[in-house]
C-alpha cells in the first residue's frame, strides 16, 4: 500500500497541514504532521468548549470503529512551552487513500492556550519513533510503525515548500519530485527523534566550514534552529541585522536581500534560498522581520525545522536501520 496527501502551508510557512480521516464515517481534521514527536492528537467532543476556537474536533461516539482505550492517558509538551493532555480512543485513520485500523487516536481533553489559538489546526500526527509516544501505561505505536507492515517499502517522505503546498507520501519515493541522486546519512534514534549529523555548511557563496551541526529533522518545527556560533556568522554577512532582545531573535529590515544557507548531508548540501530566511514581519508596521535562522541555545541538539527541510526532498526511511535521505528540488 501507498499513500500520498497534501501539505498546505498555514500564516506565513509557521506549519504546513494535512487532511486526515478518522473513524467511520470519516470525519477529517487538518493536522500537523510532526517528525519531532510520537503523539497522534485531535481536538475533540472532549476538549473543553471555551478552548476550542475554530478548530474541527473528532467525536468517538459518532465512530462505529471507535474503541476506548480503557484507563489509557497522554500529556505531552513541546519544545516552545506548548501541551496538550487526555484520553485515547483505536480509531481507524485514512491518510492520502492509505487505511490504517485500530490506531491510537488521542483525545484532547486539554490543550494549552497557543493550540486553542491556531484556529486552522485541528491536532498534531507524530512521525518520530514510537519509543517517545507519551500514552500510558501502554505506550502506543505511531501512525506510521502501524502502517509500516501493508507499505511497499517501509518510507514516509516530506516534500515541503515555500509558500505553497507540498507532499507527504507513504511507502514509496517519487524520483520525479527531485533534482539528482539522494543522499542518505545515518541516524541515531535512541532519543526517539530523526538525528543526525550534518558536517557542515556555509553562507551564500562561502566556503563549507566544516563545523559539524548535529540535530533533529523535524517538520513540526518552523526555523532552523542552529549553534550560536553559526548563527552569528551567518547574521554578521547582512549589514542591519541585529539580535532583538524584546524577541528573543535576530531581526533585519523586511526589505534585507538575505544569503543562502547551505548544509552539508554526506558528500552533497542543501542550499536554502535566502528568502526561505525572511520567515515574518515581528510587527504589523512590517519594518522588522525575524530570521529563519535562531539559536539552539538550551535545547542540547539544533532542529532542521521547515525552513531547512523546505530546501530539500527528505526520505525518513524506517527500515530496520532508519535512515535520513536528502536531495536538491
Ligand atoms: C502551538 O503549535 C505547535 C506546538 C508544537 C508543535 C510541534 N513542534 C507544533 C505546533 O504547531
Amino acid at each position: 500500500a501507498t499513500g500520498s496527501v497534501v501539505a498546505t502551508p498555514a500564516q506565513y510557512d509557521a506549519e504546513y497541514l494535512s487532511p486526515v480521516s478518522i473513524g467511520t464515517p470519516a470525519q477529517t481534521l487538518m493536522l500537523d504532521f510532526d517528525t519531532g514527536s510520537s503523539d497522534l492528537w485531535v481536538f475533540s467532543s472532549e476538549t473543553p468548549k471555551s478552548s476550542v476556537q475554530g478548530q474541527t474536533v473528532y467525536n468517538p461516539s459518532k465512530s462505529s470503529t471507535a474503541k476506548k482505550l480503557s484507563g489509557a492517558t497522554w500529556k505531552i509538551s513541546y519544545g516552545d512551552g506548548s501541551s496538550s493532555s487526555g484520553s485515547v480512543y483505536t480509531d481507524k485513520v485514512t491518510i492520502g487513500g492509505l487505511s490504517v485500523s485500530n490506531v491510537a487516536v488521542e483525545s484532547a481533553q486539554k490543550v494549552s492556550r497557543e493550540f486553542t489559538a491556531e484556529a486552522d489546526l485541528d491536532g498534531l500526527l507524530g512521525l518520530a519513533f514510537s519509543s517517545i509516544n507519551t500514552v500510558q501505561p501502554t505506550q502506543q505505536k505511531t501512525f506510521f510503525d502501524m502502517a509500516k507492515p501493508s507499505l511497499d517499502s517501509a518510507v514516509f517522505t516530506a516534500d515541503l515548500k515555500y509558500g505553497k503546498a507540498g507532499k507527504y507520501n507513504f511507502g514509496y519515493i517519487d524520483d520525479s519530485a527531485y533534482n539528482g541522486s539522494l543522499t542518505y546519512t545515518a541516524v541515531d534514534s535512541s532519543n526517539g527523534w530523526w538525528m543526525f549529523t550534518s558536517p557542515g555548511y556555509a553562507v551564500g557563496s562561502g566556503t563549507l566550514d566544516s563545523t559539524s551541526i548535529t540535530g533533529i529533522a523535524d517538520t513540526g518545527t518552523t526555523l532552523l534552529l542552529v549553534p550560536s556560533s553559526v548563527v552569528t556568522t551567518y547574521y554578521k554577512q547582512i549589514r542591519n541585522a541585529r539580535y532583538d532582545s524584546s524577541q528573543a531573535g535576530y531581526v533585519f529590515p523586511c526589505s534585507t536581500s538575505l544569503p543562502s544557507f547551505t548544509y552539508a548531508v554526506g558528500n552533497s548540501q542543501i542550499v536554502i534560498p535566502g528568502k526561505y530566511i525572511n520567515f515574518a514581519p515581528v510587527d504589523s508596521a512590517g519594518s522588522s522581520c525575524f530570521g529563519g535562522i535562531q539559536s539552539d541555545e538550551g535545547i542540547g541538539f539544533s532542529i532542521f525545522g521547515d525552513v531547512a527541510l523546505k530546501a530539500a526532498f527528505v526520505v525518513f526511511d524506517g527500515s530496520q536501520s532508519p535512515r535520513l535521505g536528502f536531495a536538491s528540488k
